[in-house]
C-alpha cells in the first residue's frame, strides 16, 4: 500500500525541522536527502513516511554507529535509491521523547509526540501513584498529557472521579469518555491540534483500541496502517504510526502502551520502599524531609539501608533541591 503525496505537515513536520534538514544537507552536499518519518522499526531497518508515501529504508553504516538511534516517530534525512531501500543517514533534533529506564541506561520509545492521552477507569482503583508515574514520565520528556476517564457509565459518581484525577495535576485537562458509545471522543479529537501526535497509555482492559478506532474512524483503522506494507519482506513492520483523518498521528507502540513501562520506570527493584511509602502522611512523600515519613521512620529503626533510600530518591530525581520543586509544582 502507498500514501502518494503525503502532506508533511500533517504528520507533525515543522518549520523546526525544516531548517534541521538544511543543516543535514548542507554537511552533506553529495547526498540527495529526503525527509521521512519513522513509522515502524526493525533492526537497522524503518519503515519511513515519505511525501511519495511510505517506503521501507536501512540505516546508513555511519547512523548505525551514531549515538542516536532512530525510533518510532522520529524524521530522519534519507537518500533515495534505485531498486533499493532507502538509505538514512540522519536523525533530526527531537522535540520530545518518550523513554523507559531499562538496565543499560535510558531507552526511548518514541519521539515527537507532541501529547499523550493517559486512559483510566472507574472498574477498579484509581491507581493514583501509576497515574502520577505516567504524567512524570510524559512531563520529562517534554509531551503534554491529557487524563481521561473512559467508562463513565460505570460509575454513579463520575464527578468525585474526575476531581480525584485533576487533583492530581491541575495544569492537566481531564475528560470523560465513553469510548465504546463514541461520547467525548471528538473533545478527545480537538486535544491533538493540527499535524500533531498524540500517543495513548493506559493499563490493559481500559479502552485504549476501542478509542483509537473510534478516533482513526472504521476506514481509516483499516487503511491507515501504513507501517504495515509489505508483511514478510522486511522486519520493520510494526503497526505503530496511525495517520487521524483531518490530519495528525496516532501512536500505538506495544512498548507504550504496556504500563509496566513506567513502573519499571523508577519503582523497579524498590517494591519495599513503595510499599512504605503507602504509610507516609502526604501522597506526594518524597521521603527527605517531610514529616510524617514513614520510609525515612523505617531507615531510622534500621529497617532498610539509607543508600537504598538514596538510590531510589535518585532514580525518582528527587534528590535535589530544585527538582523537587519542579516536581510538586
Ligand atoms: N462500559 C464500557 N466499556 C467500555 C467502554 N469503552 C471500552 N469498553 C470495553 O472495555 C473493554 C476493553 O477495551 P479495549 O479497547 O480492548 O481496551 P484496551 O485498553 O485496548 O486493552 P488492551 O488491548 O488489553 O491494552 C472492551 O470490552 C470494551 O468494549 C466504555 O466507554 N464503557
Ligand atoms: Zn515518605
Amino acid at each position: 500500500m502507498t500514501l502518494p503525496d503525503l502532506n508533511l505537515a500533517q504528520i507533525g513536520w515543522t518549520p523546526e525541522f525544516e531548517q534541521a534538514a538544511r543543516e543535514v544537507r548542507l554537511a552533506a552536499p553529495g547526498l540527495t536527502l529526503l525527509p521521512g518519518r519513522v513509522a515502524g522499526v526493525g533492526r537497522n531497518t524503518a519503515t519511513l513516511w515519505t511525501q511519495g508515501g511510505a517506503q521501507e529504508s536501512v540505516f546508513a553504516g555511519t547512523l548505525r554507529q551514531a549515538e542516536l538511534s532512530p525510533v518510532v516517530g522520529d524524521w530522519v534525512m534519507a537518500e533515495p535509491l534505485l531498486d533499493a531501500p532507502m538509505r538514512v543517514h540522519a536523525v533530526l533534533p527531537r522535540r520530545t521523547q518518550l523513554a523507559r529506564a531499562v538496565q543499560s541506561g535510558m531507552q526511548v520509545l518514541s519521539a515527537n509526540v507532541d501529547l499523550v492521552l493517559i486512559m483510566t477507569a472507574p472498574d477498579g482503583d484509581i491507581d493514583e501513584a501509576r497515574l502520577s508515574r505516567y504524567l512524570e514520565a510524559v512531563h520529562a520528556g517534554g509531551a503534554r498529557a491529557a487524563l481521561l476517564l473512559n467508562k463513565v457509565d460505570l460509575t454513579r459518581k463520575p464527578e468525585a472521579v474526575l476531581a480525584q484525577l485533576r487533583a492530581l495535576d491541575p495544569a492537566v485537562p481531564v475528560l470523560p469518555l465513553r469510548a465504546k458509545e463514541g461520547e467525548g471522543v471528538a473533545e478527545v479529537r480537538a486535544l491533538i491540534g493540527h499535524g500533531e501526535t498524540a500517543a495513548l497509555i493506559g493499563s490493559s482492559g481500559m479502552g485504549k483500541s476501542t478509542l483509537t478506532n473510534a478516533l482513526l474512524g472504521r476506514e481509516a483503522a483499516q487503511t491507515g496502517e501504513v507501517g504495515a506494507t509489505r508483511e514478510g519482506r522486511h522486519t520493520t513492520t510494526a503497526r505503530t504510526l496511525y495517520r487521524l483523518p483531518g490530519g495528525g498521528v496516532l501512536v500505538d507502540n506495544p512498548g507504550l502502551r504496556d504500563i509496566e513501562v513506567w513502573r519499571d520506570d523508577a519503582a523497579a527493584g524498590f517494591e519495599d520502599i513503595e510499599a512504605l511509602a503507602a504509610d507516609c502522611r502526604f501522597r506526594k512523600c518524597t521521603h527527605g524531609t517531610e514529616p510524617g515519613c514513614a520510609v525515612v521512620r523505617a531507615v531510622s529503626r534500621g529497617q532498610l539501608p539509607p543508600e537504598r533510600v538514596e538510590a531510589y530518591r535518585a532514580a525518582q530525581g528527587w534528590t535535589s533541591g530544585a527538582q523537587r520543586a519542579r516536581r510538586r509544582k
